[in-house]
């Protein structure tokens, strides 16, 4: 399927901010609700983004790298916004956008990816553990502007605080001890 990218405002990797941009250091705005137009729009074109990255041919026809979940600050805005898409712990697909999303408490228990960590605004890999909270009540309002909270656990949990540290200015390299790349405590001074 082929899209006349022309008639439409589709996001590419051109529009994804790269480390060095000042916007992947600062502290995204609260957004006023409800949403502007203009803050629903660049909510559809998120999770659109998501979408096609998640889409091998259109993946392969615009050279979309697939991703999990995207932060408004990677797209040059600096609002307190972002979207999850990704399957959760009972492999239901989670299509979920987070307006000025807060965690309200944390598991002591962390967690972390054998793999590590990657980002789209990251064109390297780096390795090393990347520790999170391993369980989270969590706050925000969605696209309606619709207050919500959630206990997200395992992936979902991780890939949510990945998101809310682009909206702090906190890369997932930030959280690897160089010194001892697998231990598990998050640093004091990373604590969200
Ligand atoms: O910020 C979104 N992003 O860079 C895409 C990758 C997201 C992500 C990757 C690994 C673990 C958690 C989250
Ligand atoms: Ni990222």
């Amino acid at each position: 399927m082929v899209m006349n990218k022309e008639l439409i405002s589709m996001l590419t990797m051109e529009d994804i901010v790269r480390e060095g941009h000042p916007l992947l250091r600062k502290v995204a705005e609260e957004v006023t609700l409800p949403l502007s137009e203009e803050d629903q729009s660049i909510l559809k074109d998120m999770i659109e983004f998501l979408r096609n990255g998640q889409n091998p041919e259109v993946a392969e026809e615009y050279g979309l790298r697939p991703g999990v979940g995207l932060a408004a600050p990677q797209i040059n805005v600096s609002k307190r916004i972002f979207v999850v898409r990704t399957t959760d712990s009972q492999d239901e697909l989670v299509e979920q956008a987070f307006v000025n999303p807060k965690i309200i408490s944390h598991s002591q228990e962390t967690t972390f990816l054998s793999d590590g960590e990657g980002c789209l605004s990251v064109d390297r890999s780096i390795d090393g553990t990347v520790p999170r909270y391993a369980r989270v009540k969590i706050e925000a309002y969605d696209e309606t502007g619709k207050k919500f909270t959630k206990r997200l656990r395992g992936f979902l949990s991780i890939v949510f605080q990945h998101e809310l540290d682009h909206l702090n200015g906190i890369m997932f390299y930030d959280r690897i001890d160089e010194d001892d790349p697998l231990k598990k405590e998050v640093p004091a001074s990373l604590k969200v």
